[in-house]
């Protein structure tokens, strides 16, 4: 494929030859190898919804979604086991949960539903899902998470990706073993975030890990972590040789993102600005006023970070209570015309 490259005005723009290329994950087609990573609080059916406005990802993903709830969870009054129709046929659920049982009848809902395909948990390192047995923790028990996903397998058609990391100790071993088992047992994809689990995200991750997984098996291997500019997005996938990359909070912070490196979208501080009222109707439509309000709070920080000063812009934005602040706000920060930066500092939020 010849590289594709264009300046947004913010810089220059690379989207590494491949990633817009079609891709079959199990016995599916998706469109291109740029994909939404989960992210629970963040990658709601609203913020969902903006994000396919501008289009040019592969796959969306929600976040985490608790195995044992879901069988008897209502779509209309769910916070986070909710979607619009139209996004079934790119979008992949995640579950997480302690046992093999749970996880499959997880699954087979799921399926029932229409979506494209269920993904594992194995990789959440927050200390309230550890403590139940779940995420990262199940790493500590391979046997464990290979019969959990043996069990999925054998529970539904729709493809079944694993989202895992190194684990608990800083040695790509076990996560290779594991990556072979995976594949030995079914799994149609995986999605690896090469950092261990005591780390969370608070140092970078070890991209050259990815290539690692990447070796071990012959499914296809999504790399994730840190990747923030179109410069990091040609060095992961040279670097590691994987099939595609899960985006995480740079599409929080830029929700065009995907269209900006697979399609050539270009954005302005008008796309800036209508991204944040935009997602201000998403929320309203979605989710009750004082959800909504919540749930945009939770944005917040990772939007702000696109610009100079955006500590300051974050807490001027914050200072809200009804959603008619919170529009009121966004259009004092856009009145005075922030300045953009070229790469968000993301680290900041954990
Ligand atoms: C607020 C937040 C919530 C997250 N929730 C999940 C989740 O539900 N499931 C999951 O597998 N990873 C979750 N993650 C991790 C992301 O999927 C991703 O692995 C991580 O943010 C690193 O990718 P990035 O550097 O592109 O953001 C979450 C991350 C953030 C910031």
């Amino acid at each position: 494929m010849k590289e594709k490259q264009q300046n947004n005005g913010a810089g220059y723009e690379t989207c590494p030859p491949g990633i817009a290329q079609g891709i079959t994950i199990g016995k599916k087609a998706v469109s291109n190898r740029l994909f939404l990573a989960p992210m629970a609080g963040l990658g709601h059916v609203a913020f969902r919804e903006l994000v396919a406005e501008f289009g040019g990802y592969g796959l969306l993903f929600t976040g985490m979604c608790s195995a044992k709830a879901l069988p008897h969870e209502n779509p209309a009054t769910s916070p986070v086991f909710k979607w619009r129709k139209q996004e079934l046929a790119t979008l992949v659920c995640q579950i997480f949960g302690p046992d093999p049982q749970s996880m499959a009848a997880a699954a087979q809902r799921i399926e029932a539903e229409g979506f494209f395909g269920v993904d594992l948990n194995f990789g959440c390192s927050v200390a309230a899902i550890c403590k139940r047995g779940c995420g990262a923790e199940i790493l500590k028990t391979p046997d464990l998470a290979v019969e959990i996903l043996a069990r999925v397998r054998a529970s539904v058609s729709i493809p079944v990706f694993v989202k895992f990391r190194t684990g608990w100790i800083n040695d790509p071993r076990p996560a290779i073993d594991l990556a072979k088992r995976f594949e030995d047992n079914g799994a149609d994809a995986l999605v690896f975030h090469p950092r261990v689990a005591p780390d969370r995200r608070s140092r970078p991750p070890r991209w050259e890990q990815i290539s690692l997984i990447k070796e071990a098996v012959t499914i296809p291997v999504f790399g994730n972590g840190n990747v923030f500019d179109a410069n990091d997005l040609s060095t992961v996938v040279k670097q590691t040789g994987c099939d595609g990359i899960a985006i995480g909070r740079m599409a929080v912070s830029r929700p065009w993102i995907f269209a900006q490196w697979t399609k050539g979208f270009t954005p302005t501080i008008g796309t800036y600005h209508h991204t944040a009222i935009r997602m201000t109707e998403l929320l309203a439509k979605h989710h009750g006023e004082r959800f909504a309000v919540k749930l945009y709070k939770k944005f917040i920080p990772y939007f702000s970070a696109s610009f100079r000063f955006g500590h300051s812009i974050c807490k001027e934005l914050l200072k809200a209570d009804t959603m008619d602040e919170l529009r009121d706000n966004i259009n004092g920060v856009f009145e005075r015309d922030p300045e953009i930066i070229a790469r968000p500092n993301l680290n900041l939020f954990l």
